[in-house]
């Protein structure tokens, strides 16, 4: 991959490999922000484009795309350029780039494109081009940037709740691009990230030099947009090209003069860093292209406000007695201004009425009149203005004298222009040996400017310096985006996460402060490792090579079963990329698909994060999960409370939420209920739906309890795998136990293989899932029969709520759709819509099986091979 940035005149190459799921490269590509990807031609031929090809137009919808013919990634030439156009302080370049042959045929491919395209070449030696790799950063996924709503806010994208907004108080171009690119790529160097914490800490110790650098860097331009126009050659002189190039010399002369101002305010500084930008600022070039550019160009040119003001500046650049037809031209063009100001004023006085002369860029001089006089319309006039616009009580309009002076004006501007251009042609060719002393001071402008945004947000809020060690551990931490978005200071929380300890179950009632929890965490690491303060009382990380997050934005509109897909393959591709060096934050897995698989894969996917250290949070409300603690000393339980408050108006219980984490698992019951009763759905539903949660509850405790044989089941493999576990710890035990008890375990996944894989305590968590063993269908021949979808819907509706029998009629009454869902059903139950009594009679022998059902179930256990073992 190769990127020039068409505002700073910077080439990053990139070569790295990636797996087929091209994560690294579309995370780049979202790093860089692209406004145009260019592509082989051969890799998207229609109806044969490659996958990147189409993973590429699918996550960049809005980005131009082009294809340029394949011969122009032609390494070679990729290689030429470079060495061309590399300046010297960066040639290193070459030593690392000269067999990536990939990333110099992509240079190749791009610098022959931005010719092509720019009408322009670069000028030699005036690039700065970098090899960077996918290592040095922490790797932060694309989706993982949204779901942290680093840079935009899920909700709005225009408003600036996100970690961006909440760190950037930064006053150039340029310091505002190094926060963006910072954020989505942290560092991974504790060495450098602690140079730039002593820097922030520098400058909220000292509040002369924190002032004194900001009213200096506030006055600096663009400088890398500067540098770019600066080094590349127009193929075609035109004006504007003569314009922007006086326009840039004036700019950067502006940006040479606060070279010094920015070395008086970093002069008493005491950190590395400081010290290293102030040393930086030494070097003589800044002095010497000073020197020559003012040999040339008047003292007082300056970047101003206002076109005219611009203009005026762009016309006087170049000294008087330079060029002698300069100074003809411009005496010229002065005669012409000042004729135009004495016509406007002449008319004033022959028609007795308030003109002014103003300009603007599109129409040149022309003539303004502000009146009170609201019912003079333009009819009243005089007949020699013409083009007559008005803008609340102001007219605009010019006549066709003036007209022609435009043109004369624009004409000796013109001459002025072309010849001020050559002059700065020649004065640019002049200091283009050492301009590139600029990148450094861009370097540094947009540095200072990045660490004085830390430092002023930490003035806003009570952030602290963090801490790099093995734990994890903020104490008493809260979220940087609520904080800025809600009136009141979130509620703080603490969180210890350490190799011994590296999984934490979060469980709690909706709204209780999860998912905020989550993401507070993943974008205090982030912070610290950009080197800022963090929103905590203390703070100390664990490097992050990566942090990955699965979690669900609410304005996800897919379907539930795309939902589920997308689940899974954020998940997957966690689990491909997790290494022990991660921070993986999983908000709900398995949310999906049914409670049984839900559990099963958050289970299975728990284990294996537990087994690679990857430090994990993970919140949930499957709490069976939770049960993963009695066999991992790694994992650890955490909760959100809740209060209970009578709420005397309605006279019902309401929760209030306090936001404050504790150990173990939650202890609420049914809060999903909660939480609908207080939304607004219908009272008669949550009742219904309350009584079908009980009557599963009571069935589910009623099997548990009746089958003694399935207890001492329960112990028994509840022992082995834990014996199994203490063996495969314990480097002590014979191999002869640890075979004799993996075969144990073995047989006994056999048996239940489903289950086994879910949990360990699956039998005792989910007596349902008998419900799919082969033997269900023994045992409910007739249900399979009335209707395919039986096996699924009847057990849970019909088994588990007795009011089932007396609904079903009615609904196949309320619903003509009904006799079509259930055919079976309307053969079976011929009477039903003739003598609906009856029905009610046939119904209940359904139910009859049921009781039977019961019965059979505890069987699945009780068998007796089974029970030698
Ligand atoms: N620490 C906190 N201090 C103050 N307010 C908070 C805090 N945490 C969360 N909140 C508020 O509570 C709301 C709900 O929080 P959040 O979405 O994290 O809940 P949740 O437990 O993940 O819910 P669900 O289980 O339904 O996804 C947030 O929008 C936020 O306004």
């Amino acid at each position: 991959m190769a990127s020039v940035d068409v505002k700073s005149p910077q080439i990053i190459l990139s070569q790295f490999a990636d797996n087929t799921t091209y994560a690294k490269v579309i995370t780049k590509l979202k790093v860089l922000s692209p406004l145009e990807i260019i592509m082989s031609n051969t890799a998207c031929v229609v109806g044969n484009s490659t996958k990147l090809f189409t993973l590429i137009t699918e996550n960049f919808k809005n980005v131009n795309f082009t294809t340029v013919q394949r011969k122009y990634f032609n390494e070679t030439k990729g290689l030429e350029y470079i060495e061309q156009l590399c300046i010297a302080e960066f040639s290193s370049v070459l030593m690392e780039v000269q067999s990536r042959y990939y990333c110099l045929a992509a240079a190749a491919a791009l610098l022959k494109y931005v010719e092509f395209i720019q009408n322009s070449v670069y000028a030699p030696k005036s690039l700065k081009i970098y090899f960077q790799g996918s290592e040095q950063t922490a790797m932060i996924d694309s989706s993982s940037a949204q779901n942290l709503e680093l840079l935009i806010n899920n909700q709005d994208y225009r408003n600036n709740h996100t970690l961006f907004g909440v760190l950037n108080y930064t006053k150039t171009a340029g310091g505002s691009r190094r926060l963006r690119s910072n954020i989505l790529e942290p560092l991974v160097d504790v060495e450098t990230i602690n140079m730039r914490l002593d820097c922030v800490q520098e400058l909220l110790q000292d509040e002369e030099l924190f002032f004194g650098l900001q009213s200096v860097i506030s006055r600096f331009l663009d400088t890398e947009q500067l540098l770019s126009v600066l080094v590349q050659i127009p193929k075609q002189d035109t004006v504007n090209a003569a314009e922007s190039k006086i326009t840039n010399l004036i700019y950067l002369k502006h940006t040479l003069e606060l070279v010094d101002p920015l070395k008086v305010a970093l002069k008493n500084c005491s950190t590395p860093l400081l010290r290293a930008y102030h040393g930086s600022l030494e070097d003589k070039r800044f002095g010497l292209i000073l020197e020559k550019i003012k040999t040339v160009i008047n003292d007082d040119a300056r970047y101003m406000k206002g076109c005219l003001n611009m203009r005026t500046q762009k016309c006087y650049a170049v000294r008087s007695n330079i060029s002698e037809f300069l100074d003809i031209a411009r005496r010229t063009y002065t005669e012409i201004v000042d004729d135009i100001a004495g016509m406007i004023s002449q008319l004033a006085e022959k028609y007795g009425l308030p003109l002014r002369t103003s300009f603007s860029s599109a129409r040149g001089f022309f003539i303004q009149m502000t009146t009170d006089c609201a019912a003079l319309s333009s009819d009243q006039l005089p007949s020699e203005f013409i083009k007559i616009s008005k803008v609340k009580n102001s007219y605009s309009f010019t006549s066709a004298d003036l007209i022609k002076m435009n043109e004369r004006c624009q004409e000796s501007l013109r001459e002025i222009y072309h010849m001020t251009y050559m002059i700065v042609c020649k004065l640019l060719s002049e200091i283009y040996e050492y301009i590139h002393c600029l990148y450094k001071l861009s370097d540094t402008v947009s540095m200072l400017d990045m660490l004085l945004s830390f430092a002023h947000a930490c003035t806003l809020s009570d952030y602290v310096r963090p801490e790099f060690t093995d734990t994890l551990a903020i104490k008493q931490g809260w979220h940087p985006i609520l904080e800025k978005i809600s009136a009141e200071k979130p509620v703080a929380n603490n969180t210890y996460i350490t190799e011994g300890s590296n999984v934490v179950i979060i469980t709690g009632p909706n709204m209780s402060g999860k998912s905020t929890y989550l993401k507070q965490i993943a974008l205090c690491q982030i912070m610290a490792q950009i080197g800022s303060y963090v929103p905590a009382e203390y703070a100390s990380f664990r490097i992050a090579e990566q942090i990955f997050t699965r979690i669900s934005t609410d304005d996800d509109i897919e379907t539930n079963s795309s939902t589920f897909m997308k689940e899974m393959k954020e998940i997957a591709y966690i689990l491909h990329n997790a290494n022990d060096k991660s921070l993986i934050l999983i908000d709900e897995l398995g949310r999906g698909t049914n409670t049984e698989e839900g559990i099963g894969i958050s289970y299975a996917v728990c284990e294996h994060l537990l087994s690679i250290k990857a430090f994990t949070l993970f919140t949930t409300h499957f709490l069976e999960l939770c049960h993963i603690d009695a066999l991992y000393l790694n994992v650890e339980n955490m909760h959100f409370e809740v209060q209970h408050v009578k709420n005397t108006s309605r006279n019902k219980d309401a929760i209030l939420y306090t936001y404050k984490l504790s150990r173990g698992l939650t202890e609420e019951k049914n809060y999903g209920l909660k939480a609908a009763e207080a939304s607004s759905l219908p009272p008669s539903i949550v009742l219904d739906a309350r009584e079908i949660t009980t009557q599963i509850t009571r069935q589910i405790l009623q099997n548990q309890r009746s089958s003694p044989e399935m207890d001492r089941w329960r112990v028994v493999y509840h022992l082995a795998t834990r014996l199994v576990q203490a063996a495969r710890n314990s480097q002590l035990e014979p191999d002869k136990l640890r075979t004799y008890l993996c075969n144990l375990k073995k047989k006994y996944q056999e048996d239940y293989p489903r289950a086994a894989e879910h949990s360990p305590r699956a039998e005792q968590d989910y007596p349902r899932a008998a419900e799919h063993s082969p033997r269900a269908k023994q045992d409910y021949p007739r249900a399979a029969e009335h209707s395919p979808r039986a096996e699924q819907d009847y057990p849970r509706v019909a088994e588990h709520y007795p009011r089932a029998a007396e609904h079903y009629p009615k609904a196949a009454e309320h619903s003509p759709r009904a006799a079509e869902d259930y055919p079976r059903a309307a053969e079976d139950y011929p009477r039903d819509a003739e003598n609906y009594p009856m029905a009610k009679e046939d119904y209940p022998r359904a139910a009859e099986h049921y009781p039977r059902a019961e019965q059979d179930y505890p069987r699945d256990a009780d068998c007796p091979d089974r029970t030698e073992e």
